[in-house]
């Protein structure tokens, strides 16, 4: 059993969304306000389409904490959906239904092989689960497990590298400041590339067209030695590369050099390894990304992920109707022309679940002055062997 678990439950039209994240410390002071930051930064970004405006996502939590403390039971947080009012005719728990059904099957979405795996006849029985609006609940998730992970000197940060081909310039994508989310609408350091890609998507937009991306997580201050070496299902690069692909429309995941690793020799490829003055180890590079042999190895981790364009299309895309059995246009609910900057703090929420269960599992996961401690010492002690 893992040591920290969280589930998700809720449709997108549906009256709210909930998680339950179970196995954090008892301890752990938690602000609220954190939590809704992250989910307003979630709801951020030129191109999404008219949901966000209806929604502003805000959190209550239900168990778990008392006076702003965890007490070590699981924790349930709930989000409620505005929009669920407009839908209650297409999305009542009981009765008749009385809204009109989606049969017009969206390809690059769950629609198709949802409706025959699951004998529905009606695709909005698979769309409103398979829909991002899931990831409110994996931020706010995200959002408690980043206080944990902040008490013990460990922060998660991110940043929108590509939106539909127009990238930032390399010198910008390096000049993120650890520990710090900027505050551009699209989460990208480099201004003009911003720009670009703000008009990129009012072109896609104007085309009924849609883009995909890439963004970028950073770990910061994370000891050596989170993750191992020693069995498949411990190596901590696997546990965020799957926690990653998890995220809906993402296509692609590397660490460090990644996909560059196949291009490049060993010599440029491999972070050598020195001792400074006072016997201090150190690298002069981290083309690793943080990782190696599964493990973190004190450098700042750092992870990207390829997002696909979004599938529902204005201008729609070829497709079938599951009831006629006709050749029709897929249905085009309002949607998002781009949600990279969206992904990309869902991106540091899954990598901060990643980081939190690797810590609970090395330190303990029982009371929060324990895993301090735990950490201290082990931190005084690689510091010292090393
Ligand atoms: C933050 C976010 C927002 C998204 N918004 C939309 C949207 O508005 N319309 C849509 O069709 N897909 C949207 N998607 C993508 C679909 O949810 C996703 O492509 C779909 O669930 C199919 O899963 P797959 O792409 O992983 O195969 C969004 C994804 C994310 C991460
Ligand atoms: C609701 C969110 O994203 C949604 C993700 C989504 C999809 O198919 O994934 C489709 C759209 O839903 P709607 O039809 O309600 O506009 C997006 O808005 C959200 O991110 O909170």
């Amino acid at each position: 059993m893992s040591i920290l678990r969280f589930m998700t439950a809720g449709e997108s039209h549906g009256p709210c969304l909930t998680a339950i994240l179970e196995g954090l410390p008892a301890g752990l002071a938690l602000n609220l306000e954190a939590i809704n930051e992250d989910l307003a930064r979630r709801q951020q970004g030129y191109g999404r389409g008219g949901r966000m405006k209806i929604e502003t996502d805000r959190v209550d939590v239900i168990s778990g904490v008392r006076f702003g403390e965890t007490i070590g039971g699981p924790i349930t947080l709930q989000v409620v959906n505005k929009d669920f009012s407009n839908w209650t005719d297409r999305m009542a728990a009981f009765g008749e239904p009385s809204g009109p059904k989606v049969t017009a099957a969206r390809p690059g979405h769950a629609d198709l092989t949802g409706v025959k795996k699951y004998d529905r006849r009606d695709v909005r029985d698979i769309l409103e689960r398979s829909s991002a609006r899931e990831t409110t609940m994996r931020v706010a998730v995200g959002a408690v497990c980043k206080e944990f992970l902040r008490a013990l000197g460990i922060s998660i940060t991110s940043q929108v590298l590509n939106i539909g081909g127009v990238s930032v310039a390399e010198n910008k994508a390096e000049s993120r400041q650890p520990g710090r989310n900027n505050s551009s609408e699209l989460n990208c350091l480099d201004p003009v590339a911003e720009q670009n890609m703000k008009k990129k998507i009012d072109e896609a937009k104007k085309a009924g067209d849609t883009l995909g991306g890439i963004f970028e997580v950073v770990v910061h201050g994370a000891p050596a030695g989170l993750g191992s070496h020693i069995q498949w299902d411990r190596r901590l690069d696997a546990k965020l590369a799957g926690a990653m692909m998890s995220i809906q429309a993402i296509k692609g995941v590397e660490i460090g050099a990644g996909f560059q690793c196949a291009n490049l020799p060993g010599s440029r490829i491999h972070d050598e390894i020195f001792l400074d003055e006072s016997g201090q180890v150190y690298r002069r590079t981290n083309r690793a990304g943080g990782l190696e042999g599964g493990m973190t190895n004190g450098e700042d981790v750092i992870v990207r992920a390829a997002m696909k364009p979004i599938p529902t299309l204005m201008t729609p895309l070829h497709s079938i109707d599951i009831e006629s059995r006709q050749a029709v246009l897929a249905c085009k609910e309002r949607s998002d022309t781009c949600a990279v900057p969206a992904a990309s703090v869902v991106g540091e929420a899954m990598t901060a679940f990643v980081f939190a269960e690797a810590v609970c599992d090395k330190f303990g996961s029982d009371a929060m002055t324990d895993v301090k401690a735990a950490v201290r010492q082990y931190r005084e002690r690689i510091g010292r062997d090393w």
